[in-house]
């Protein structure tokens, strides 16, 4: 059983990465540092940036890492909350999701991962839309 398999929040999506995604993403300190440079985006961002304005970035960066890295089969642990109540206090639309896509993808660009391990990583991240979206 793969660390990614293990029953956690995180893996409330039991679906297995491809085989060298964690690598492609330089593992967990690349895995860190691309999540440092996604929440400053994010925070900047006209469309979202508004509802991370009281986070803590720092905190959100080392969850997101955990996540990631455990998604793409690195040996983190994600020990924080499920999807559906990390995002119950404030309203996640649609749109807020595909604008968060894309500043990952501007992100993941930025730090030259390949396109075939971007989208990758995004179809572990997409059936999570089902919980982190709770507005029309
Ligand atoms: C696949 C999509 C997403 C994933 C994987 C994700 C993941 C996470 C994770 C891991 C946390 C931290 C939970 C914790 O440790 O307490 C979090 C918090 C948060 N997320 Fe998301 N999220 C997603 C989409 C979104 C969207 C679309 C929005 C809205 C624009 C959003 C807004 C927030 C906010 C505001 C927080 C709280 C940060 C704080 O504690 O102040 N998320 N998310």
């Amino acid at each position: 059983q793969s660390a990614s398999m293990a029953p956690s929040a995180a893996s409330a999506y039991p679906v297995a990465p491809a085989a060298g995604l964690y690598q492609a993403f330089g593992e967990q300190t690349g895995i860190r540092s691309l999540m440092d440079d996604f929440v400053v985006r994010i925070k900047a961002d006209p469309r979202i940036g508004e509802q991370f304005a009281d986070t803590n970035l720092e905190n959100l960066s080392r969850s997101l890492t955990d996540q990631l890295c455990q998604l793409a089969g690195g040996p983190c642990v994600y020990k924080g909350p499920d999807m559906k109540t990390a995002h119950a206090n404030m309203d996640v639309t649609k749109g807020h999701f595909n604008a968060l896509v894309e500043v990952l993808q501007q992100s993941m660009d930025a730090r030259g991962i390949p396109f075939t391990h971007q989208n990758q990583m995004l179809a572990l991240l997409a059936p999570m839309h089902r919980d982190v979206i709770n507005t029309r």
